[in-house]
């Protein structure tokens, strides 16, 4: 584990990368970029090799076209250089194969031998299955049954979220692959993991005592964690309907920052070490009642508003929708961690698609000073915040309060600011990952009992929701979700802070911040 700049001098290993899944989404809007950064950054191995697998007839030169396409339209880096393209490109090969054919491995697996020997690899290999999980347990049986897992070399399997549907299906899925790979081969990706500012939490706590000191219920009000989107359903209402945003953020990404948050400092900086401590978080996670759920978590769904300027659907009308449906594209929740250090300090979040903004955000408000004789008179001065903004503006901001120049008096809060994606792009969240998992790091994936924590926190809110529908709240697309998201916080007396470069207008209208105003727009 450790910062990108120490990782450029890693050895890099040999290895084959073989990509199930290589015509899809995934591959090329997210996968062949990450890669082709990785090439630019000389951060791929020299003695390295792309397998494409996916059931359409190709060859390798079709798919090195599909690649470029990819990467043209995707990629933080131009193609300029035709000569260091090709030495990318013509890295790639190409296997049709359906997964569910038992037979058509044994060709896969003499290709790689091959490409091991003309890339002179000890048979290390990444398997990425960048596919529905359905097929998962298949091709991790199949990899198992034609012998890919007991050569020489290293074997690493990368899967893809959903991991599961409920606790239930996730141990079934779980004990598919394991049947093939061992826990420390399995790499669980959440991409949240990624992030430069949700890795930057981990160093911002445990290297600052500014920090860390205060970092507990004796200084803390409330903890915020934002992840707005501005997108609908889009083209995903087959998988949608079934996990909404309870299954689809909360289980996995919103999860993941609340344990970056609250996790104790580990006693090393390595990989099991921080892993523990997480889980000891959804350990100390308070498990709701069917009451509890509907007194602490929100849900509600979209209808047909305005998202820049733009009229956007309800969600019951996006294609594929069932008009009845009563899924939920909205989350918002008060989590209490009960532990020596968070007892009685609420973690809210809330997460939803067609919000009025594109962020995510964390802002940890802390409390008031006890008496202030001199400048609180009026409640006018706001709390000391640190806003930690993950997306799409990677920094940090610390409210503070200081005396208005000049000799009138007064208060006024400013921000220290710092922003680390202003003055250049930061690395996309899978190109640390497709590099960590090269490294054999799993520090920022998820382990198995994260993963069945998360869940079993997840299915019982979802058996609360399940017995009725009454509590499902609609809200306009283009806002910030519905008026009960607000009422979770109020009847405990805080509201939601803005998030970074809300609209002044929005601003203004929340209670008791107008001192920030000048400061947040
Ligand atoms: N797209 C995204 O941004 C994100 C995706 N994910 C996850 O990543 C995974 C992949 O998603 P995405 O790329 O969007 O999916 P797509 O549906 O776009 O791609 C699926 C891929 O699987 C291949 N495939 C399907 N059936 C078979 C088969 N029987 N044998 C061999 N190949 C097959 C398809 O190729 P062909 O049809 O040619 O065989 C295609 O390459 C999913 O688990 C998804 O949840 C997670 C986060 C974000
Ligand atoms: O995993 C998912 O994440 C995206 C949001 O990711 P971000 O990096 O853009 O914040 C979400 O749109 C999608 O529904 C979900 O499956």
């Amino acid at each position: 584990m450790g910062e990108w700049i120490v990782k450029q001098s890693h050895e890099h290993h040999p290895l084959i990368f073989v990509l199930f899944g290589a015509t899809g989404d995934l591959a090329k809007r997210k996968l062949f970029p990450a890669l082709y950064s990785l090439h630019k950054e000389r951060l791929l191995p020299e003695r390295f090799a792309v397998v494409g697998v996916a059931r359409g007839e190709n060859t390798d030169e079709g798919f090195r076209s599909d690649v470029l396409s990819a990467v043209e339209t995707y990629a933080r880096f131009d193609v300029k250089d035709q000569q260091d393209w090709d030495a990318f490109k013509n890295r790639f090969y190409y296997y049709p194969l359906d997964v569910k054919s038992h037979e058509g491995y044994t060709g896969l697996k003499a290709l790689l031998e091959r490409l091991d020997h003309r890339y002179q690899i000890p048979g290390n290999r990444i398997f990425f299955l960048a596919m529905a999980p359905e097929f998962f347990g298949t091709i991790a049986s199949n990899l198992k049954k034609t012998g890919f897992t007991s050569t020489q070399g290293w074997k690493r399997l990368i899967i893809e979220k959903p991991f599961g549907h409920d606790l239930l299906s996730a141990q079934q899925l779980n004990q598919q692959i394991s049947e093939a790979f061992a826990e420390d081969e399995i790499y669980r990706i959440d991409h949240y993991l990624g992030k430069e500012m949700v890795q930057n939490i981990e160093v911002i706590r445990f290297a600052n005592t500014l920090f860390e000191s205060v970092w507990n219920n004796r200084y803390i009000d409330n903890i915020q964690i934002t992840s707005s989107e501005t997108v609908g359903v889009e083209e995903r209402a087959a998988y949608y309907e079934k996990s909404g945003a309870l299954r689809d953020m909360v289980q996995n990404h919103m999860l993941q920052m609340v344990m970056m948050m609250a996790m104790e400092p580990p006693s090393r900086l390595k990989t099991e070490a921080i892993r523990d401590e997480k889980v000891k978080v959804l350990r100390s996670l308070r498990r709701y009642t069917p009451e509890e759920v509907r007194e602490h978590v929100v849900r509600g769904q979209y209808t047909a508003g305005r998202i820049k300027g733009q009229a956007v659907p309800g969600y019951r009308e996006e294609p594929g929708v069932d008009p009845n449906s009563a899924t939920e594209t909205f989350v918002a929740a008060k989590l209490y961690i009960d532990n020596f250090r968070w007892a009685g300090v609420p973690f809210y979040i809330r997460t939803g698609k067609r919000m009025a903004q594109k962020s995510t955000e964390i802002v940890v408000q802390f409390k008031e000073m006890p008496i202030n004789l001199y400048f609180n008179r009026e409640r006018t001065l706001g709390p000391n915040l640190l806003v930690i903004r993950i997306h799409p503006v990677e920094g940090m901001h610390l409210m503070l309060n200081v005396k208005r120049p000049g000799t009138e008096g007064g208060i006024i809060p400013v921000a220290m600011d710092f922003c680390q994606n202003c003055a250049e792009g930061t690395p996309e969240a899978y190109e640390r990952l497709l590099y960590d998992a090269m490294h054999g790091d799993s520090t920022f994936f998820t382990r198995w009992d994260e993963v069945s924590l998360a869940w079993k926190f997840v299915d019982a809110i979802s058996a609360a929701w399940e017995t009725s529908t009454s509590d499902l709240a609609h809200y306009t697309a283009g806002t910030w979700g519905p008026e009960e998201a607000n009422q979770l916080l109020r009847k405990d007396g805080f509201h939601w802070w803005p998030v970074s470069g809300q609209s002044p207008e929005e601003l203004k209208s929340v209670q008791k911040v107008h001192k920030a105003v000048e400061v947040f727009s």
